[in-house]
């Protein structure tokens, strides 16, 4: 189904609700620039570091796009776990799993409380940035305790930059390419206004210092679009 979401006046913030989660895959197509490549790297990076009987974790796996395709590509007898907290979520990634018959876990659980086992790789594409500031390096440390020695941690995220003129223009940037995806200005400052304080996104350097600080020995880019990045963190 197309994202229509904020074509019509929202008087809320930004929820991973049942409308939400009804045109997510659209919504994420359409909003995230170079959305494909940057799964498509986590995918790599993913299977280069997964051993036989390994464990990842995809932490807000939403409608497990993304645990599908590394499904898809498995080399390795391991186990996929995707967690997210948005019941509306689950119901259309449980939807998706079944049809494509595949076996992945994937569990209704905050990612801040969840026991993790030990784990070969952990993921989250645009999750972190939903994740309180005050809590977000803890989670950070929950992660890298969790992982394997030498395992990774892939994220993706939006950024900022504390440069006002360049941050400007990027968020410029951004807003041009959202127009050529179809969103009208209207729908793109309607969203703006709902992700306010729900979407913090830290600078680049910011995710590379949380990183460092939480037990990672080395972090940095694999891929860059004005103020969207992904990054692999090694324990
Ligand atoms: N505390 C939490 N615990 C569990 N889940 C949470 C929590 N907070 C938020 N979520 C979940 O994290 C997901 C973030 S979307 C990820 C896209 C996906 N990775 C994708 O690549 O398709 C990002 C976006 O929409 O920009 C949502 O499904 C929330 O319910
Ligand atoms: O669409 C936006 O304005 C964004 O910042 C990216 C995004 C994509 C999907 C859900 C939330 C935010």
């Amino acid at each position: 189904m197309n994202d229509k979401v904020f074509t019509k006046p929202i008087k809320k913030q930004f929820e991973f609700d049942e409308e939400v989660a009804a045109v997510f895959d659209d919504m994420l197509e359409r909003s995230v620039p170079f959305y494909k490549e940057s799964q498509k790297i986590t995918e790599f990076f993913t299977h280069k570091n997964l051993s036989e009987n390994g464990l990842v974790y995809d932490l807000g796996c939403s409608t497990a796009s993304l645990l599908l395709n590394i499904h898809r590509k498995l080399e390795v007898n391991a186990e996929l776990i995707g967690l997210d907290n948005s019941e509306a979520m689950l119901a259309q990634a449980e939807r998706k799993c079944e049809a494509f018959g595949v076996d992945i876990e994937v569990k209704n659980a905050d990612i801040l409380t969840y026991e993790y086992k030990e784990a070969d790789v952990f993921i989250s594409n645009y999750t972190l940035q939903f994740i309180r500031p005050l809590v977000r390096e803890e989670l950070v440390k929950k992660i890298s305790a969790a992982l394997k020695k030498e395992g990774v941690f892939i994220f993706s995220e939006k950024v900022i930059s504390h440069s006002p003129k360049l941050n400007k223009d990027l968020i410029e940037c951004y807003y041009d390419f959202k127009k050529t995806q179809g969103y009208s200005e209207y729908e793109i400052m309607q969203k703006r206004e709902a992700l306010e304080n729900v979407l913090v996104p830290y600078s680049e350097d910011e995710n590379i210092k949380m990183a460092l600080n939480s037990g990672f020995s080395h972090c940095e880019v694999l891929f860059r679009w004005a103020n969207f990045a992904t990054f692999i963190a090694v324990k």
